[in-house]
């Protein structure tokens, strides 16, 4: 589904980030990608997210090579491509069912087509109660899931999330963790970046760790 060969990045003139990073995605599969801070894991999902250009090496996305994909067909291919931000990203004047439905509003979709779909999805992340809240009032835990439906919406192959648990205490964080795992039970492949080694122990999974730029894989 997504291939790197031998990919660099460095921003601007400074030191080479990542290097000679080459794995694949497969459909359906689920992986931790973990590293000391600063080790480039938020440098890797922007890649994959394709909001940066690699400075060498090829990338291979849903079967196209990424320096021939165009600004006018990113749109389309990220709508493959769920992503769960640090910081949630989540907009404090619409509520969180208004948040959810964004991409599809944006997109033109009239409401009728997609409301069911998306308080089905609220209530699957265990926010049917919370959907006509604004998100200053959701706690950490509830922001944190309104962005997985957020990032669910669309029906993407691929879930990245960037330090999913890093705001919660440790009994929420399980039970993201499980969320995730069943979403990626139903078929979508998951990528978590995360330093949290007690959430990994919990899992039995895939582990690609970033150290000095390089990667490591652990099946
Ligand atoms: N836009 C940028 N311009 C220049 N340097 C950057 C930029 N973004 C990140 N870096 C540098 O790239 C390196 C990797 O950063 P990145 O955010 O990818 O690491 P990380 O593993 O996600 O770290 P953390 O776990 O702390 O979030 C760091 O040295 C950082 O300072």
């Amino acid at each position: 589904m997504i291939r790197f060969e031998n990919v660099g990045h460095r921003y601007g003139m400074g030191p080479e980030i990542l290097r000679d990073v080459s794995f694949s995605l497969p459909e359906r599969s689920f992986q931790f990608l973990s590293g000391p801070s600063g080790a480039g894991k938020t440098t890797l999902l922007r890649l994959l997210f394709m909001s940066l250009k690699p400075t060498r090496g090829l990338i291979t996305i849903f079967g196209k090579d990424r320096s021939k994909i165009t600004r006018a067909e990113l749109p389309l291919m990220r709508r493959n491509i769920g992503v769960v931000f640090q910081d949630f990203r989540l907009l404090d004047h619409l509520t969180t069912y208004e948040n959810v439905a964004l991409p599809l509003r944006v997109r033109g979709r009239e409401e009728a087509s997609y409301r069911a779909d998306v308080i089905e999805l609220l209530k699957w992340v265990g926010l049917g109660e919370r959907m006509h809240v604004l998100p200053p009032i959701l706690s950490g835990g509830e922001k944190q899931r309104a962005a997985i439906a957020r990032a669910l919406i669309e029906q993407p192959r691929i879930l990245l999330a960037d330090e999913p648990t890093g705001n919660v205490d440790p009994q929420l964080a399980r039970r993201l963790l499980r969320l995730l795992i069943e979403l990626n039970r139903l078929g979508t492949a998951v990528m978590i970046a995360t330093h949290d080694l007690g959430l990994m122990d919990q899992v039995d999974a895939r582990r690609m760790v970033l150290s000095a730029g390089r990667l490591e894989i652990y099946d």
